[in-house]
């Protein structure tokens, strides 16, 4: 460990008073270290146990912001890691979700900087690492809690955009929170970032931080990291594999774990439930289940970003009579924010659709209810979620919905984990059936129609892609049933079943019966109970059951998102996932195609072999990751690779473009690309070979993506177009008729006129413009925050809310000064502005810290 204490300077008073607290804070610290191994075993309510924060041998400055934050009390973790944490051991802490993890970091993290009397000029000195934005947010006002008194600047780095106005501070910076990307990007990216002083390194959420999504960036980082560091990692479900923590060069470190002995591993205070439930009766469920929890505040989970933006679009429109919202990885920065803190805020009656990028670390207040209505993706993902409500000291409730195919194996694994979970029934007379008004919805609305169709596709590819086959079987999924209960009258394409199956297996006109059972489950899928007359293959492949298929938009690969395009960061995704990795399965199951489809067989020479589910279980080594929301993503991304897999088939390659193809695979993977990122401005990494890829080449996955989603801007393009022709149609009749309305009544008047000049006429009528538009923005359900447009043409469903114009922020742990009149702290909510694209990252941050400590 890098001791660098200083000799304090000056003379001064407050200097001198300094001094003499950290020596004798050190000898305490010291003390309390020689009582701890004296007193082994006795755990953390055992005798010499502190149980006050005053008690603890750290600075008057932080117990003052603890103070002020009402924190007096330690909760167990915090009493069992800060002993150790302030000697500066290394630590791997569990505990369950909401006992407080984020002081026993924080408070050791200040702490070291201060009794090494760390000063502005002395640079980075700790990094706290989270795995999404809104987590780095929350421990970032944590931290300016605790650090409000001490002398140190810190700042928060999350992926957004204003790269450069960050890196004109963060070489002053003394503590850094922030998300993976966002820092590897400063590593390589601003000039003069060093990190070789860091003493101090905090993994939060640290089994999600080390699983192999995130995995390139944090060896990327610890590359950049001093050896010489204290090191801490912490979650509610801490990882033990030696493998981790060797990369992360852990130093003898203590396992603490306060709640191993307990009964459950989820909190004491919460109640748990399950139902089974066909996937085609959720929404129906989900609605009543709203409905009858009107006053409740409610986070439900689903598994993509897709299905939350249909559930809030379909929802909002169906007016349950509560505020709905939605978070989930591909909405703009601020929409993120706003949502984040209006949930915060929100104390009843409030349901919030989420992936998973809320299932961990948020710490949301109040929330009555968990509602997962896809099953988690397994038992710590499961914890994190419903470990939402019944935080610290409160209580709260949890339901996981479970299909009839995961209910077997997923309750056995729960079971396994010592989860506590009673059985409930659905009242059938109680759900009342969304579906009849989901139809009449999208027969009305295409764009909804649209959103409900790349939100089934992306379930189905979710569970499709899923590792954990025991639990999740696509092929028991009844996708015509689900469709309809979303309001489809077909199945949306899903290409990624069809390209995955060999031609001649899958079931067709002129199979046999018994043709059924050699099918592979991802065949079976479809069921023919529905779309009874089609077979798997003919619904794989596109074909509809209705008479309006052939004008389906092709949905399954390209699944474009209209909000943040990050097709690329999917396909990585994907791949992952396909090789038995932990991704999330929001970022899989939004595009893109596994990698069996995308060139895994590339190098042999028969193209027609692909992988049955089976074979996801592939390598353990991903050559790219993500960040749980891919605003970030280092990849050494293969385009070279998808594309020769996609294109013709094997049979018909000619030995030369085998050639060619084998060339290219080469060039991808040469090392000419290093593993240097190119970062565009959204903080996209690039790699810069992929700048060569295959152009044109139109089955390459990502053009193919394009392609779609050019067809339908296209299509909607036309629609438009005719739509604005009708409309200056009508217009124009609509004058002729008018004009020839006054004509004949200015020929009658001056008929009249030359009768009885005493008699004035007026003439009424419209003054034009008679143009309808639909009104969206009627029910109280409407959303402000989550402002997604299901499409570019629809009227915005409501306004951004007016919000404040940010004040620029100060990074800096002291209370910030605001700028001008405008920013005075009696300032009304109303003038913000929430919508502005172009705020700096610095002016979203000192936004958000604003609205938190006006939520508080
Ligand atoms: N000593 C304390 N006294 C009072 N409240 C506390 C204390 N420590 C933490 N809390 C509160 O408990 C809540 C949960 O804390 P925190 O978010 O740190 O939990 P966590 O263990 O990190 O949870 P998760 O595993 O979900 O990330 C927060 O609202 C926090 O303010």
């Amino acid at each position: 460990m890098v001791k660098k204490r200083k000799v304090f300077q000056g003379g001064n008073k407050r200097s001198q008073a300094e001094a003499d607290e950290v020596d004798d804070l050190e000898s305490r610290i010291q003390e309390l270290q020689d009582a701890a191994e004296d007193n082994k075993g006795s755990g953390p309510t055992g005798t010499g146990i502190i149980w006050n924060f005053d008690n603890l041998p750290i600075s008057r400055y932080t117990l003052e912001g603890l103070r002020a934050a009402k924190y007096t009390r330690l909760t167990a973790i915090q009493r069992a890691a800060l002993p150790s944490t302030l000697a500066g051991h290394d630590v791997l802490g569990a505990a369950k979700t909401g006992s407080g993890k984020t002081l026993a970091f924080l408070v050791p993290a200040v702490e070291k900087l201060y009794r090494l009397k760390w000063g502005k000029l002395d640079g980075l000195g700790a990094l706290i690492i989270s795995p999404t934005r809104e987590l780095a947010m929350q421990i970032f006002d944590e931290l300016r809690k605790v650090g409000a008194k001490h002398d140190l600047s810190a700042g928060l780095l999350i992926g957004g955009k204003n790269v450069k106005e960050e890196q004109g501070r963060i070489n002053a910076m003394n503590i850094l929170v922030c998300t993976p990307g966002r820092l590897l990007q400063h590593m390589d990216e601003t000039p003069g970032f060093d990190a070789s002083a860091l003493q101090l390194l905090v993994l939060d959420e640290a089994d999600r931080i080390l699983d192999m999504g995130f995995s390139a960036s944090v060896n990327a980082i610890i590359e950049n990291l001093p050896r010489q560091r204290q090191t801490m990692l912490f979650s509610a479900t801490q990882t033990k594999s030696v493998k981790d923590l060797a990369r992360l060069s852990l130093k003898d470190p203590t396992y603490i774990s306060v709640h191993a002995e307990a009964i459950a591993p989820t909190p004491v205070k919460l109640q748990q439930a399950y139902v089974v439930c066909e996937l085609q009766d959720k929404l129906n469920v989900l609605w009543a289940f709203i409905k009858a929890h009107l006053k409740a505040k409610i986070l439900v989970f689903l598994t993509t970003g897709k299905q939350v933006k249909f559930a809030l679009e379909a929802f909002r429109r169906l007016r349950p009579g509560v505020v709905l919202r939605a978070l989930h990885g591909k909405m703009k920065q601020m929409k993120r924010m706003a949502v984040f803190y209006d949930f915060s805020e929100a104390k009843t009656g409030t349901v919030l659709f989420a992936t998973d990028i809320a299932a961990r670390g948020l710490d949301f207040p109040t929330v009555d209810w968990v509602l997962q209505v896809d099953c988690p993706e397994d038992v710590a993902s499961y914890i994190h979620r419903v470990g939402r409500t019944a935080r610290y000291v409160s209580g709260g409730k949890s339901l996981l919905m479970l299909l009839p195919s995961e209910k077997e194996a997923m309750l056995k694994q729960l079971e396994g984990a010592k989860v506590p979970l009673k059985p409930l029934k659905i009242n059938p007379n109680k759900t009342q059936p969304v579906s009849p008004a989901l139809q009449a919805l999208l027969s009305k609305n295409n764009d909804l129609k649209e959103l409900a169709q790349r939100a089934l596709v992306a379930y189905v590819r979710s569970i499709f892609l899923q590792p954990n086959k025991a639990v999740f079987d696509a092929s028991a999924l009844p996708a015509a049933d689900f469709a309809l209960s979303m309001g489809l009258t077909s199945v949306p394409k899903l290409r990624f079943l069809k390209r995955h199956s060999p031609k001649k297996a899958l079931k067709g006109p002129g199979s046999s019966p018994g043709d059924e059972d050699k099918l592979r489950p991802e065949e079976r899928l479809l069921p023919g109970h529905h779309a009874e007359s089609l077979s798997a293959a003919q619904l794989a492949a596109g074909e509809s059951a209705s008479d309006e298929g052939s004008s389906e938009p092709e949905l399954g690969s390209s699944d474009e998102e209209d909000e943040h395009p990050d097709s690329a960061a999917d396909l990585d995704t994907e791949r992952l996932l396909r090789r038995g990795t932990k991704r999330s399965r929001e970022e899989a199951a939004e595009g893109a195609v596994p990698e069996s489809l995308a060139g895994h067989d590339r190098d042999a020479a028969g193209a027609s072999k692909s992988l049955g589910p089976g074979d996801l279980h592939g390598s353990s080594e991903g050559e790219g990751a993500a960040e749980e929301d891919g605003f970030l993503v280092v990849k050494r991304r293969d385009i070279f690779d998808a594309a020769p897999a996609l294109s013709a088939p094997a049979a018909t390659e000619t030995g030369e473009q085998k050639k060619q193809k084998r060339k290219k695979l080469k060039i991808s993977k040469a090392s000419a690309s290093g593993s240097r990122m190119v970062f565009d401005e959204d903080g996209q990494a690039q790699d810069p070979l992929a700048q060569l890829s295959l152009p044109g080449d139109s089955r390459d996955e990502e053009n193919e993506a394009l392609t779609a989603e050019e067809r339908f801007r296209q299509a909607r393009e036309a629609m438009r177009a005719r739509d604005a022709a009708d409309r200056a149609a009508q217009k124009a009749a609509r004058r002729e008729k008018k004009l020839a309305r006054k004509e004949r009544l200015r020929a009658g008047a001056a008929a009249e006129a030359g009768d009885d000049a005493g008699v004035q006429l007026r003439v009424t009528g419209s003054s034009g413009d008679e143009d309808m538009q639909e009104d969206h923005n009627s029910g109280q359900e409407s959303s402000g925050s989550e402002a997604d447009q299901v499409g570019t043409d629809r009227v915005k469903l409501e306004p951004a809310r007016p919000k404040a114009k940010p004040e620029v922020a100060h990074l800096g742990m002291q209370p910030r000064k605001a700028m001008g009149s405008k920013t005075g702290a009696g300032r009304s909510e109303t003038e913000f502005n929430i919508g502005h694209e172009s705020l700096s990252i610095a002016e979203q941050e000192s936004l958000a810290l604003e609205m938190l400590s006006r939520s508080k």
